[in-house]
C-alpha cells in the first residue's frame, strides 16, 4: 500500500506582505501561520508524514516549543531559491524513506485554512487516480487582460478556467521528473502537466482555502480560523 507524505513549503520570504518575520511564521489566532496546516494535515490518518520545508537559514522554527505536535510531524532545512526547488530538495532528502509509488501531497504553508473534511474528501478523490490532482476553483469572476496603461485590452472567456488551489498530490516518481524538467514550475501539476500524457485531476475546492500572499489576506484568514475555533468550541 502506498504511503501519503505531506510535504509543506514553508521556504518563501513573504516578500509581498512585507512583515518583519517570513509569513509562514506571523501569528494567526494565537498560532504562527504554518501551525494549522500542519496541525490540520498531521490530523488526517491515512498521511504518514507530515514534513515542513524551512529556509537553510530559518532562524524562528526554534523559536516555538513544538513539542506538542504529533510525532509525525518534522522540519527539514532544506529550501531553495523558489517553492520548486523547496519540494524538490525535499524529496531528495527524503529519498531512502518514500518510494516511487507512494503518494507526495504538496500543501503551501501558506493555506493555514484548510481543513480536514476538504482533505479527507481530496484523498478520496485523488487517491485511486492514475495520475494525481489538485484542489482548484472555478473562475467566478468576469477576467480582463490588461495593457501596460491598465486599461482593459480585451475580456477573455472564463469557460473553463480554473484558480490552482493545494493540496496537490502525485506519486512520487512522477512528481520528481516532473519538477526536474520544469523546475521553475510554480505548481506541481503544472510540471506534471508537461509530461506527455498526464492530466492531473480537478477537485473542487473551497473559497475559505485561500492563499496568504498580501497583507489584507491575514485578516481574512484570521477571521475563518476564529470562526471556526468559536464553533467548535
Ligand atoms: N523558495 C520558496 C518560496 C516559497 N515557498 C513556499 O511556497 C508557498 C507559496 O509561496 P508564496 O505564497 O509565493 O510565498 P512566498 O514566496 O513566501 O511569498 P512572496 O512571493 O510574497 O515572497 C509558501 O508557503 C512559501 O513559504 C518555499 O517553500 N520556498
Ligand atoms: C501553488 C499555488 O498555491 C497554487 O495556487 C501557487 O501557485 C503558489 O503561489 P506563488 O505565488 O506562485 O508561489
Amino acid at each position: 500500500m502506498p504511503k501519503i507524505f505531506a510535504l509543506v513549503p514553508a521556504a518563501g520570504q513573504g516578500t509581498r506582505i512585507g512583515d518583519a518575520v517570513p509569513k509562514q511564521y506571523i501569528p494567526l489566532a494565537g498560532k504562527p501561520m504554518m501551525f494549522h496546516a500542519l496541525e490540520t494535515l498531521a490530523s488526517v490518518s491515512r498521511i504518514h508524514a507530515v514534513i515542513a520545508i524551512l529556509a537553510p537559514l530559518d532562524r524562528h522554527w526554534g523559536e516555538y516549543d513544538w513539542s506538542e505536535f504529533p510525532e509525525k510531524i518534522e522540519a527539514v532545512f532544506s529550501g531553495g531559491k523558489n517553492r520548486a526547488e523547496s519540494v524538490t530538495n525535499a524529496l531528495a532528502h527524503l529519498d531512502a524513506r518514500i518510494a516511487k509509488d507512494d503518494w507526495v501531497l504538496v500543501h503551501d504553508a501558506a493555506r493555514p485554512c484548510i481543513t480536514k473534511s476538504l482533505l479527507e474528501q481530496f484523498l478520496d478523490e485523488v487517491e485511486n487516480d492514475p495520475v494525481g490532482g489538485l484542489l482548484a476553483m472555478p473562475l467566478a469572476d468576469t477576467l480582463k487582460r490588461a495593457e501596460e496603461t491598465l486599461r482593459v485590452a480585451e475580456t477573455i472567456p472564463r469557460d473553463g478556467l480554473w484558480r490552482a488551489q493545494t493540496p496537490q498530490m502525485f506519486r512520487c516518481g512522477l512528481l520528481r521528473r516532473s519538477l526536474a524538467q520544469r523546475p521553475e514550475s510554480t505548481d506541481e501539476s503544472s510540471a506534471v502537466e508537461q509530461m506527455l500524457g498526464n492530466a492531473p485531476k480537478l477537485v473542487q475546492g473551497d473559497n475559505t482555502n485561500l492563499k496568504v500572499t498580501f497583507a489584507e489576506d491575514l485578516e481574512l484568514a484570521e477571521m475563518i480560523l476564529l470562526r471556526r475555533q468559536m464553533v467548535e468550541a
